[in-house]
């Protein structure tokens, strides 16, 4: 029998130049960039930029980026229409996987698989994909469209267009890292997704519409809303030991915590706590630092597992004031510079990726006669 990595853990299936995850210095850098440091220093349009180019822009480069991003942000009216017909019981995470397979139905020049063509293409995606996002929050709150603002910036367009006003700059600021911290993390899953659908040479539209479908998983970007749920499940700091002792006792997985990856933390996690914490301030909130910080103790006696970015990300996004079903389609808004520079990447250098599989089930048998429809007569078939 072969060598079977389940899960294709521990295999390295190619070479990328966008991401480095390096578990043992407990580092990610963006085309060599520490993230942090693209935090600290970079507005979420800068890393787009970075992660699609190559390089971090010249002022005159960023200018005519946020011009182009800022022009494509209005929703097409066929798209509106399909979202509008969608039932709210639908999760939110479908309803963006539908809008995005609509945008790309509407697009005359899908199949332009050429660079510059995917360019354009990922672009509009990162322009519209906080359009959908935030009117479909709205809609299910009874409440009417907010156009984009050309005048703002990508994270404090989005907040306007969901909430129809614009928040302190210290939620705006919170936002923007998460953005940055989201937007890419080498063969993940639904990355890995959007390369094997590029790898046929289907188009971008249907890399993204599949690699939507991979992070709604709870293993993966699933788990931010997860994680919301398990706080609302506790209810308070007192609740988190026992809640904890039964959730382990049943052997539930704890979202938010582990990673497939990072085995001693994960390297995004300290940045984000930090805006994490700068919310709780804002929002008078420490309640859920305490529930927080207990339940993130609790793992670390209990299972010697750390939390993952989701975890902080959950908390902060309900801070912000997004309904919990909405925290992962933020996660897609930031996935997609990630998602479409892999596509890139791919297409630069392609290989169907078609692995092998190592067959278990019965050995070569044959058909009996009883189990078959021809019943010997002449006409019979
Ligand atoms: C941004 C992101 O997408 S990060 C990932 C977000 N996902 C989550 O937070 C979901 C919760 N976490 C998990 O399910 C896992 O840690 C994963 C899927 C992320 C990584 O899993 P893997 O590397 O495949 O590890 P695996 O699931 O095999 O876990 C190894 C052991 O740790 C345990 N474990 C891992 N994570 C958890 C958890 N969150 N809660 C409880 N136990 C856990 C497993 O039960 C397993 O125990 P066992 O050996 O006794 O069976
Ligand atoms: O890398 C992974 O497996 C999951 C993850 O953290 C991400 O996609 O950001």
């Amino acid at each position: 029998m072969s060598e079977i990595h389940k899960g294709l853990a521990g295999v390295v299936v190619d070479t990328t130049t966008i991401s480095k995850v390096n578990p043992e210095t407990n580092s990610l850098l963006y085309r060599g960039y520490p993230v942090q440091e693209l935090a600290a220093r970079c507005s979420f349009e800068e890393v787009a930029y970075l992660l699609w180019y190559g390089e971090l822009p010249t002022p005159e480069q960023r200018a005519e980026f946020e011009t182009l991003e800022r022009s494509l942000r209005h929703l097409d009216p066929v798209v509106k229409r399909i979202v509008d017909e969608l039932p709210t019981t639908a999760h939110p995470m479908d309803v963006l996987r539908t809008a995005v397979s609509a945008i790309g139905a509407a697009d005359p020049h899908a199949d332009d698989s050429s660079r510059d063509g995917n360019l354009r293409k990922s672009t509009a995606l990162l322009a519209q994909i906080p359009s959908i996002i935030a009117y479909d929050q709205r809609r299910r709150r009874d409440e009417d469209l907010v156009e984009p603002r050309d005048d703002l910036g990508y994270s404090a367009n989005f907040l306007h267009m969901t909430f129809g006003e614009l928040p302190d700059l210290v939620v705006v600021n919170a936002f923007d890292v998460s953005m940055i911290l989201y937007a890419e993390h080498s063969f993940n899953a639904s990355t890995f997704t959007a390369r094997v659908i590029t790898s046929t040479l289907s188009d971008l539209y249907s890399a993204v519409t599949g690699a939507i479908g991979a992070l709604k998983g709870p293993l993966h970007g699933g788990a931010n809303e997860a994680v919301m749920h398990i706080f609302d499940e506790i209810g308070g700091v007192d609740a988190v030991d026992p809640w904890l002792e039964v959730a382990l006792g049943q052997k539930r997985k704890i979202m938010g915590f582990g990673h497939r990856v990072y085995k001693n933390g994960d390297s995004r996690v300290p940045t984000m706590k930090a805006a994490l914490d700068t919310l709780i301030t804002e929002y008078d909130r420490p309640d859920l630092l305490a529930i927080y910080d207990r339940l993130e103790a609790g793992m670390l006696a209990a299972k010697n597992l750390k939390p993952n970015l989701d975890y902080p990300s959950g908390p902060a996004y309900h801070l912000m004031g997004f309904d919990t079903q909405f925290f992962t389609p933020l996660f897609v808004a930031a996935r997609i510079t990630g998602w479409t520079a892999h596509i890139m990447e791919q297409l630069e250098s392609n290989a169907l990726i078609r692995p092998l599989s190592e067959y278990v089930g019965p050995e070569q048998r044959e058909v009996s006669a009883s189990e078959t429809l021809d019943d010997g007569s002449e006409d019979a078939g």
